[in-house]
């Protein structure tokens, strides 16, 4: 598998509001982009466009979110995730199960409407990772 695009640097956080406004006042970004639910993956998203890649700004959504736990370890919030491209979800699957990473579920639609899957921290150096077919027309 070749290394794909970074395409979004995950960021927990308890407020997703107060996290707009810090990368809007202070880091200068430009949040054009209005914060929208995920019921299905448990997280409120709101993405902040960087000039070659985003931050994607998540906060709990529902009882059963994911980042409850790092949210009760971390509670001001912190960098949560890296998220790469790959041009094929399904042979990224394959390739990262057969180098023995736990792959975390089946890969259903993420943020960006394309398939993703997670791998476990454990087996990426301590870095929650998460993989994201191109949208089309990207490639
Ligand atoms: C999909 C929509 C959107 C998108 O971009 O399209 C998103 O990105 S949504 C992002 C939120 N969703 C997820 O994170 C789903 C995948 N994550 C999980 O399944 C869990 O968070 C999991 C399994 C990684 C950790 O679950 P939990 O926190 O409940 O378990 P533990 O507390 O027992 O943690 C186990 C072990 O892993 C370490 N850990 C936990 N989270 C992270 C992290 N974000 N980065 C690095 N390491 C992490 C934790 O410290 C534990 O380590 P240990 O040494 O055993 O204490
Ligand atoms: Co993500």
């Amino acid at each position: 598998m070749k290394l794909g695009r970074l395409n979004h640097v995950g960021v927990a956080t308890p407020s997703i509001e107060k996290s707009i406004s810090f990368y809007r006042d202070v880091m200068g970004a430009e949040v054009i982009r209005e914060p929208f639910d995920l019921p299905a993956q448990g997280v409120k998203v709101c993405f902040v466009d960087t000039p070659n890649s985003q931050i994607e700004l998540i906060e709990p959504l529902g009882e059963s979110s994911p980042i409850h736990g790092f949210l009760a370890k971390n509670p001001a919030g912190g960098q949560h995730h890296l998220c790469y491209e790959v041009p094929d979800i399904h042979a990224a699957k394959a390739w990262f199960e057969g180098k023995g990473a736990k792959v975390l579920g089946e890969p259903r639609i993420g943020a960006h409407g394309t398939l993703i899957f997670f791998v476990h921290p454990k087996d990426m150096g301590g870095v929650l990772t998460e993989i994201m077919e191109t949208p089309k027309g990207d490639h």
